[in-house]
C-alpha cells in the first residue's frame, strides 16, 4: 500500500461532518510544448495555447491564473480529454491522455447534475453506467453524502438544492470514482461570497485529507493564494507559461490567513507577475 493510500485521520469539515473516504492514488501531470489552435469557418484559426509546458506533482494543488482568453479552460479541457491537443505531450499518471476517464474528476462553474435524478442517483450514476455498482459502492456513496453534508438531501432533485448544495452534490458525484486528479474550472466563480468561502474551506479540508492532485483555474488572485501550493501564471492570448510561483504559506490554511502579512505579500508577488 502506497503512502497516499494509507488512511489519514478523519477530519471535521466546516459543516461538522466527518470525512471518511479512502484517499485516491494521486497522479502527476506532465505537459510538454502543448499547442492548440481552434479552426474557424472562413477566418484564420484561433491559437488558444502556444507551447505550454508544466509539471504538477502527485498530490499537489496547482492554481492556473491568467488573463481572459489565455487558454486556461482549453488547457483543462485537454487534460480532461474533452479536447485533443494539436501537438505536444499530455500525460496524466505517466499515461498519454486520449479521452475522458474516471481517473480525472472534472468540476465546472455550473455543477453537472442530471435534473431528472435525485442526489443519490446522481452520485451513483457513474458506477451504474460503468456496471460497477456494488454494495461497497453504495456504502461509499452513503459516506460521501455524509462527507459533503448532503445525507438529508439524498432524495432531493437538483432544483430543490441551494447553489452550494448543488456544488457539493457534484463533488460527491466526482469523488465516488476516487479520481487521482481533480480538474476544476472556476468552480466557485458564480457563488456568493459566503458560500464561496464555505466551499473553499471544504475543498481545503478534503484535499488535506485525500491529497489528490488538483489543477484549479481561477481569475481570483486571493483564491489562488489561499488554495495553491504553486500558482502557474499564463501569458497571452495565446497562452504560454509566464511564471510558476511557489506559495510557501503554512498548511493547513484557513480564511483567517488571508489577513496575515505573509499572505498579503504572496498575493502581491502574484499580482506583479500578472501585471508585468
Ligand atoms: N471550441 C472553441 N472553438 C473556437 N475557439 C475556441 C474554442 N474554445 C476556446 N476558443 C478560443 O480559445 C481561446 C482561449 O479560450 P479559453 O476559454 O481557453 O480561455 P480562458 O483563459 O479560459 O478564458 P476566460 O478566463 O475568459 O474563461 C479564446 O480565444 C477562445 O475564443
Amino acid at each position: 500500500m502506497s503512502l497516499l493510500r494509507q488512511r489519514r485521520p478523519v477530519v471535521g469539515t466546516g459543516s461538522g461532518r466527518l470525512l471518511d473516504q479512502e484517499p485516491a492514488d494521486a497522479a502527476g501531470v506532465r505537459l510538454r510544448e502543448v499547442s492548440k489552435t481552434f479552426s474557424r469557418r472562413r477566418r484564420p484559426g484561433r491559437t488558444a495555447l502556444d507551447g505550454v509546458s508544466l509539471d504538477v506533482e502527485p498530490g499537489e494543488f496547482l492554481c492556473l491564473l491568467g488573463p481572459s482568453g489565455c487558454g486556461k479552460s482549453t488547457l483543462l479541457n485537454i487534460l480532461a480529454g474533452f479536447v485533443p491537443a494539436d501537438s505536444g505531450e499530455v500525460l496524466v499518471g505517466g499515461r498519454p491522455v486520449t479521452g475522458p476517464g474516471p481517473d480525472r474528476g472534472v468540476l465546472f462553474q455550473t455543477p453537472m447534475l442530471f435534473s431528472w435524478l435525485t442526489t443519490w442517483q446522481n452520485v451513483l450514476y457513474g458506477p451504474k453506467a460503468r456496471g460497477t455498482l456494488t454494495p461497497q459502492v453504495h456504502e461509499e456513496a452513503e459516506r460521501l453524502l455524509e462527507t459533503v453534508g448532503l445525507a438529508d438531501a439524498r432524495d432531493a432533485y437538483p432544483h430543490e438544492l441551494s447553489g452550494g448544495m448543488r456544488h457539493r452534490a457534484a463533488f460527491a458525484r466526482v469523488l465516488i470514482n476516487r479520481p487521482g486528479v481533480l480538474l476544476m474550472d472556476e468552480p466557485f466563480g458564480a457563488l456568493d461570497a459566503i458560500t464561496r468561502a464555505a466551499m473553499q474551506r471544504f475543498l481545503l479540508e478534503l484535499w488535506q485529507q485525500q491529497r489528490m492532485t488538483i489543477v484549479f483555474v481561477t481569475h481570483d488572485v486571493e483564491e489562488a493564494t489561499l488554495l495553491g501550493d504553486r500558482v502557474c501564471v499564463l501569458s497571452g492570448p495565446p497562452g504560454g507559461t509566464k511564471a510558476v510561483i511557489d506559495i510557501d504559506l503554512r498548511r493547513p490554511r484557513s480564511y483567517d490567513d488571508t489577513e496575515t502579512l505573509e499572505f498579503v505579500n504572496a498575493k502581491r508577488r502574484i499580482r506583479e507577475v500578472l501585471e508585468r
